[in-house]
């Protein structure tokens, strides 16, 4: 039996989380959760789970679920993300919040020594170099839920470090992958919102059509299997059925394949090394599918990859910058306060205004972290 601290609850890694929980109550039980907004929802989970520890966003909240649910704790804020991260009983912390906000809790979770599954791939491009760190410092594992990542991790498995050429991380190409350049100055959030493979959160299914999303997942794949930039590559894959691969010194490549489901690799980070079945999931039937296809990256129609690229090589504090402009930059759009194209014109002009800090301690971090933010929120202003 292990038991689970869910960061993120009411989102969509967090429901299918509680999807695989549910399914494998012998294997699993959720000890702690934290939720933001959505009390809602987050009282079902509270009468379907009985979680003994829950945070929320509000203090309001917070006080009126005390009153209503007077046999579990109840906590808010910064603190209480902490609080349900390390929560005593926990062996497995899921990190399913969306942004840097990941970053305090997951870092605590590491220090009281909890086997992280990572969703919240926000938390190491903002500050891998720390986070890595501390969990070889703490003996702690990382386990990765990001699709691609789990796909590495899987064909990773028995192979020796030393036989890896390079990694293969696919793209789906977002939403917008049939449109050309010039065809995405009048696409609106709502067009943006249509991922054809996945149904995720808005921040991440706006990061999957300005290819951001891949840009980020290679920072994650260069801290989570400490390899150079130049061994992380990224290949158009339109069906999201490869979900990433690992190509060896002999050039044999091995994969990970499955029809697109994210509560395969929740699961795999709860049960690994094991592998138990998966209730309702569909097989892969490739003769149906018939056709898969490939193509080289466009580094010019998708900016924001480049732009990621960049920011990982240069290192230090420029992939925080990058991720504080993107977050900013992907909520003004989803307000309507930007256009498509201006989310990457944004994050360009916080890269090139920015000074790298190299080896940044985390106050460092944090620091660029909320100029970043203000930076973005004027030139923002300024556009609009
Ligand atoms: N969705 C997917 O398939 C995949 C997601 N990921 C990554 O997993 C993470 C979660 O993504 P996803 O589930 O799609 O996101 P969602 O937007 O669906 O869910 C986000 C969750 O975080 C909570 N939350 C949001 N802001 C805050 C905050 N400031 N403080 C505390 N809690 C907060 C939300 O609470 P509430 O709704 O109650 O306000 C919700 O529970 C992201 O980092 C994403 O990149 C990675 C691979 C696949
Ligand atoms: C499910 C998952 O892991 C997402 O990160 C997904 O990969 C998004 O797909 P694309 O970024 O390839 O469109
Ligand atoms: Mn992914």
């Amino acid at each position: 039996m292990k038991h689970i601290s869910l960061l993120g609850a009411t989102g969509s890694i967090g429901i299918q989380t509680l999807d695989v929980i549910r399914n494998n109550p012998e294997d699993f039980r959720l000890v702690s959760m934290s939720v933001g907004y959505n009390i809602v929802e987050a009282k079902k989970i509270i009468h379907e789970f009985s979680p003994k520890l829950v945070s929320v966003l509000k203090k309001e909240d917070c006080e009126a679920l005390k009153v209503e649910f007077s046999n579990i704790s109840v906590v808010y804020g910064m603190e209480g993300l902490i609080e349900v991260a390390t929560h005593p009983q926990a062996d497995v912390v899921v990190t399913a919040v969306v942004g840097s906000v990941g970053l305090m809790p997951t870092l605590e979770a590491i220090r009281a020594r909890k086997t992280i599954a990572l969703a919240n791939k926000e938390t190491l491009v903002t500050a891998g170099h720390i986070v890595m760190k501390e969990a070889e410092k703490y003996g702690v594992s990382i386990l990765p839920v990001d699709s691609e990542h789990s796909a590495i991790f899987q064909s990773l498995q028995g192979e020796k470090r030393e036989s890896i050429e390079r990694l293969i991380l696919t793209a789906s190409g977002g939403s917008f992958r049939d449109k050309t350049r010039s065809e995405l100055s009048g696409v609106t959030v709502e067009d943006a919102l249509n991922h054809p493979n996945w149904s995720m959160g808005a921040k991440i299914t706006i990061d999957s059509a300005t290819m951001m999303n891949k840009g980020l997942e290679v920072i994650e794949a260069h801290w989570l299997f400490d390899l150079p930039y130049e061994r992380i590559d990224v290949l158009l894959h339109k069906e999201s059925i490869i979900h990433s691969m690992v190509e060896y010194k002999d050039t044999s490549v091995i994969a990970q394949l499955g029809t697109p489901d994210m509560r395969v690799p929740i699961q795999y980070a709860l049960t690994y090394p094991n592998r138990i079945p998966l209730a309702g999931s569909k097989q892969l039937k490739l003769w149906e599918i018939a056709t898969l296809h490939f193509s080289q990256m466009d580094f010019e129609r998708f900016r924001c990859l480049d732009l990621a690229y960049h920011a990982g090589k240069v290192g230090g504090t420029m992939p925080t910058v990058l991720n504080a402009a993107n977050e900013e930059a992907v909520g003004a759009f989803l307000a309507n306060k930007l256009s498509f194209l201006q989310i990457e014109d944004i994050i360009e002009e916080a890269l090139s205004s920015h000074d790298a800090i190299q080896h940044p301690s985390l106050p460092t971090i944090q620091e660029v972290d909320s100029f970043t933010r203000d930076h973005v929120k004027s030139l923002i202003t300024k556009r609009g």
